[in-house]
């Protein structure tokens, strides 16, 4: 799961790691690292290549750019110890003989552009992969960081918070809600045909039961013909009661009645189908809408499938706007590389996403935790 991904973020850590090397401190202890420093600036008149970096120690007090060896400096690597960006030369020459360390804008400027383009490629949302950057940047410039830190460790903080930043918007316990609401809880799904919405609905009333709640389902998807065999064959297998009404029938009405039945049965949650296409995309909004109004469910999950990156991200934003979800659930994650969906569907939209659908299993819905998440993308396997 998400594997191509993983492998661009492993990537910029040792891009990072790569550019940032030369900032490291030699095996000299502090007192040697300021010796040095002083030594060298005495003699600064033809500084070396590999002398510069330390050169630029060359004043304590503050007298910051010994001609010289400023000059030896930006031309061994480029850097404008001017800048108003940088740490001036005082702070790097401060944080050498300390032990600390400081990531430089030039040394971040490229693996930056190489994140970026990897997760636009891993078809990461472009406001998303801006926001990522952003973090990422403000975690790593200028951070000076003790010596026993390496530069693995910061890179690897840093795209830990940028990520859970984005992933983890307006997450909530969703075992939590359904415990706390009055029953019967009455869930609605939506989303386009053929993305796992029916297999879905049949995973979690069997995560339901795993868990003490009944279900009962009701097809609100009355325009798809073989809409009702379809999820029928699901009730079936799992033993659970289906509130359904013919072909053309209206779809308010037969999550209205499944409510009532659950009512009537003391049935905790009802699981509610809705079209996934209808003759257009306004009817379908307003349909979506109709049923709104009418069963005004407590929740109302978005549905659609992780392989489809960016179009999924883009419905997503579509259905919310159109009925306002309250989160999501991202199937067939199983079969996704990219993980571009996944990390950019909760910033998007603003709601969370609450399940992973695994596999074509019942048992295959996963509780989606962001922590557990950027973790596994970030760690080794
Ligand atoms: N690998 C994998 N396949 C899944 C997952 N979820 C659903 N599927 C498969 O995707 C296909 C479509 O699932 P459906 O539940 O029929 O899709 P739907 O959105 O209800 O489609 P409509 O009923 O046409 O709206 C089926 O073959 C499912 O077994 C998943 O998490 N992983």
């Amino acid at each position: 799961m998400f594997d191509g991904l993983k492998d661009k973020l492993s990537g910029f850590r040792k891009d990072v790691e790569e550019n940032a090397e030369v900032e490291e401190p030699a095996e000299q202890d502090e007192t040697e690292a300021a010796e040095s420093a002083a030594a060298e600036s005495a003699e600064a008149d033809q500084p070396t290549e590999s002398e510069a970096e330390t050169v630029e120690a060359s004043d304590a007090g503050g007298a910051s750019d010994g001609a010289a060896g400023g000059d030896a400096a930006d031309d061994a690597d480029g850097a404008d110890a001017a800048d108003d960006n940088e740490p001036s030369t005082f702070q790097r020459a401060k944080a050498f003989a300390t032990g600390r360390i400081i990531i430089e804008e030039e040394d971040l400027e490229q693996p930056l552009w190489d994140l970026e383009m990897a997760l636009l490629e891993s078809d990461v949302e472009m406001s998303v992969a801006e926001r990522i950057l952003d973090t990422v940047r403000e975690k790593m410039l200028g951070e000076s960081r003790k010596q026993v830190e390496t530069t693995g460790e910061l890179v690897e903080s840093a795209l830990h918070d940028a990520l859970l930043d984005v992933i983890a918007v307006g997450q909530f316990d969703f075992e939590e809600r359904i415990a706390a609401a009055d029953k019967p809880v009455t869930v609605v799904f939506t989303g386009v045909n053929g993305v796992g919405k029916t297999t879905s609905i049949a995973k979690l009333s069997e995560w339901l039961a795993d868990r003490g709640y009944s279900s009962v389902m009701a097809n609100g998807d009355t325009y798809r013909a073989g809409a009702n065999e379809q999820i029928q064959e699901h009730a079936d297998r799992l033993d659970r009661e289906l509130i359904s009404h013919d072909q053309g029938g209206d779809p308010a009405a037969v999550i209205y009645d499944g409510v009532e039945y659950a009512e009537a049965h003391d049935i905790d949650v009802v699981l509610g189908d809705t079209a996934g296409r209808l003759h257009t995309s306004d009817d379908l909004m307003a349909q979506l809408e109709k049923i709104d109004r009418v069963v005004d469910p407590d929740m109302t999950l978005f549905v659609d499938e992780a392989v489809a990156g960016q179009d999924a991200v883009n419905r997503a934003k579509e259905f919310n706007d159109a009925a306002e979800i309250d989160g999501a659930i991202l199937t067939k994650a199983d079969a996704d590389s990219s993980g571009g969906a996944a990390i950019s569907v909760a910033y998007v939209t603003g709601k969370p996403i609450l399940f992973l659908g695994t596999g074509q299993g019942y048992d295959d819905l996963t509780l989606f935790e962001p922590e557990e998440l950027v973790e596994s993308l970030l760690g080794e396997e």
